[in-house]
């Protein structure tokens, strides 16, 4: 799928095909339409990027909190995003053991507790010992950093997200 091929999308269209790119927030994908034509891949991360900082503090934490914990409850009840599912799987927080379920957890409600928001991190470039030692480590940060953190992780999610849906040819559902 081409440049020109995004840009012909319908608004309908562009949502529904970018409306994940960050988790459970299309109004993301439905602010960006309205600055196509786009010129490549760079310019539409830009857009995100840009409305992402463009939020007050309170709005960045309440996207934070449209995501799932990693290995948390939506992953034990099958309710996960697709692609959610399909990174935490790729960090190998499907196949943890049972003391691991409990470690996530409980280093999970204690991030939580502390920050008000979960633990974010790109799964797809971490393995599951990674996931465990920054969750450890950030847990001692304070309170505006982990929260910029946290959001260079969603962009980070958000870029591999719509590269995977602009290269993969997910066009199918043109
Ligand atoms: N909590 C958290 O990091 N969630 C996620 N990370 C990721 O790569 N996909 C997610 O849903």
């Amino acid at each position: 799928m081409d440049i020109s091929a995004v840009n012909a999308l319908t608004y309908e269209e562009f949502v529904e095909l970018f409306g994940n790119v960050v988790e459970k927030s299309p109004i993301i994908s439905a602010a960006i339409w309205s600055h196509r034509p786009f010129k490549d891949l760079t310019d539409i991360e830009a857009h995100i990027t840009e409305f992402i900082h463009s939020l007050s503090d309170s709005g960045k934490e309440g996207l934070l909190r449209c995501h799932p914990d990693l290995a948390g409850r939506d992953l034990q009840s099958g309710t996960l995003t697709r692609e959610s599912r399909e990174e935490q799987s790729q960090a190998g927080m499907t196949a943890l053991d049972s003391a691991e379920i409990l470690l996530m957890h409980r280093l999970n409600s204690e991030y939580k507790e502390r920050f008000g928001f979960p633990f974010i991190i790109c799964a797809r470039l971490n393995n599951k010992a990674d996931i465990v030692r920054r969750l450890s480590e950030r847990l001692k940060n304070d309170r505006a950093a982990e929260r910029e953190l946290a959001i260079e992780e969603v962009k980070k999610i958000s870029s591999l997200r719509l590269h995977n849906i602009v290269l993969s040819g997910i066009q199918t559902k043109l």
